[in-house]
């Protein structure tokens, strides 16, 4: 008999892997304890923009095989498997994560669980969380019950969620004090079939892959976005150097664009919560580079600030500025330490008019921060803008023209934030053009 799967958590990983569970023929429910979140899921509709995912949402709920709710009892005698995809913010007194809701995920389920069940964790945590979670979980659970703790970190990018769940790069299985190796297998079997590589390992290997990986992929982009501050000073083009660096194999073209930078739910929160990680053991000295790695980071949303200012000169108080782009990445809606959304507050509170559209970002960054003028369309956001800047790159900004924006924009001016646009034709066509790793104003 296939295997009942419950998945604790149905933020941007939970629900995306509780469809894809059901996709791969196993019925599942999802639990959260957010009740308004649940409720718009079990009719079938996603709280939150991912390509792909609505379709698998709203085929699995009609039939029956994706359920979803609030209740840890209804999981704790149902399920075989627990994965647990909660959320480990940055906390707000510090750089490390907060473990409060994995802690509160893994004791609820340990008081509810009524027979011999594996739970699987899949939030990012710090190294050793998995063995303290393996005695909590001993601590609460009731009595002949057995729990068998595995941790299986999850690689999906946002935008890409389903397709990286359902074919991942990689497995890890970080297994604990109980072999849950061949359950794993079990419920990844069409992976495993269709040949996606199984890394079988500890606990401790298995959390240290997750952060390792988001760490290397800050510090690529820290990399050459440090390249992007010398061409801004000296000239030469940073998407030629990143072209030719990406042609040598060992170091490829992937993660090498440069511009206002990395942000999201994961890269900056990760490279944080490991340092702290670092620094409780003794060894901040191993991971000191990652406090470079978000300096860089942090300066690109000041040179876009700065490159506004310099452009705009005493205009700036008063003057329209429209904001292309608002999530952290296309094809998502999350502004969580979203690089564009931090420019234009600042833009803001700089004393600029700002006027924001994103395809789908706008709700979210309006909850956040309501001042900004948030409009229904590209047209809408540039029309009578001193100053465009484009700081997400959605397909729509990237096909954009200068005869686009010229009947609607008071001065031809603009920041190209991910350095997408033909920089040489928006001159030609009288623009005022700034762009990462390019000087300005450019001799
Ligand atoms: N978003 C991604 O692309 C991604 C990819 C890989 C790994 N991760 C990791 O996955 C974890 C979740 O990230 P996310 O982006 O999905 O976060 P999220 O904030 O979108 O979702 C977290 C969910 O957990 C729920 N929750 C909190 N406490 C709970 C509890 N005690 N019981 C049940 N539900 C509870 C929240 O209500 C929320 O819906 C994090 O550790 C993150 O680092 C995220
Ligand atoms: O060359 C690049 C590539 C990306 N970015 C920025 O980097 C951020 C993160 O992008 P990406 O990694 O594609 O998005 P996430 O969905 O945050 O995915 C990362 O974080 C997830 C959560 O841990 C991991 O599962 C993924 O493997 C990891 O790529 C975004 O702001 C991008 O604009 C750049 O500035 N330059």
């Amino acid at each position: 008999m296939s295997l009942k799967v419950s998945v604790i958590g149905t933020g941007y990983l939970g629900a995306t892997h509780a469809a894809c569970m059901a996709e791969l023929g196993f019925e599942v429910i999802g639990l959260d304890i957010d009740q308004a979140k649940i409720e718009r899921l079990a009719e079938g509709l996603l709280p939150f923009h991912e390509p792909e995912l609505p379709e698998l949402l709203r085929k699995h709920v009609a039939s029956g095989r994706l359920r979803f709710t609030t209740s840890y009892a209804e999981v704790g005698e149902w399920a075989d498997v627990h994965f647990i995809g909660v959320g480990t913010p940055q906390r707000t007194d510090g750089q490390g994560a907060d473990m409060s809701y994995v802690d509160a995920a893994a004791t609820s389920l340990a008081r509810h669980i009524t027979r011999d069940a594996l739970i699987v964790g899949k939030s990012t945590v710090p190294v050793g969380t998995a063995r303290r979670l393996e005695a909590l979980l001993a601590e609460h659970a009731r009595p002949g019950v057995e729990l068998s703790l595995a941790w299986n970190p999850e690689f999906l990018r946002e935008g890409f969620a389903v397709r990286d769940t359902m074919t991942p790069d990689r497995l890890v299985f970080g297994i604990g004090t109980i072999d849950s190796e061949a359950m794993l297998r079990e419920v990844y079997a069409t992976a495993l079939e269709a040949g996606t590589p199984v890394v079988v390992t500890d606990f401790e290997t298995s959390e240290l892959v997750k952060v390792a990986a988001n760490a290397f992929l800050a510090t690529k982009i820290s990399f050459i976005n440090a390249f992007a501050e010398v061409t801004e000073t000296v000239g030469g083009d940073i998407g030629t150097l990143a072209d030719a660096l990406g042609y040598d194999a060992r170091i490829g073209r992937r993660f090498l664009n440069a511009g206002v930078g990395f942000g999201g739910g994961c890269l900056p929160k990760d490279i944080r919560a490991l340092q702290s990680r670092v620094s409780e053991l003794g060894l901040s000295h191993t991971m000191g580079f990652l406090a470079e790695v978000d300096e860089i980071n942090l300066r690109r949303r000041d040179r876009v600030v700065h490159l506004a200012e310099a452009m705009l000169a005493d205009e700036l108080a008063g003057a329209k500025i429209a904001v292309l782009g608002v999530s952290f990445k296309p094809d998502s809606d999350d502004v969580r330490d979203s690089p564009a959304l931090d420019v234009a507050t600042r833009l803001f509170n700089a004393g600029a008019e700002v006027a924001v559209y994103d395809p789908k970002g706008n709700a979210n960054a309006a909850r956040r921060f309501p001042r900004l003028d948030y409009c229904d369309s590209l047209y809408e956001a540039v029309d009578g803008a001193s100053l465009v800047l484009l700081l997400t790159e959605w397909e729509e900004f990237k096909a954009l023209q200068p005869g686009d924006l010229e009947p609607l924009v008071r001065k031809k001016r603009i920041i190209d934030g991910r350095n997408v646009l033909d920089h040489a034709g928006w001159e030609a066509s009288g623009w005022s053009v700034a762009a990462m790793g390019r000087r300005y104003p450019n001799p």
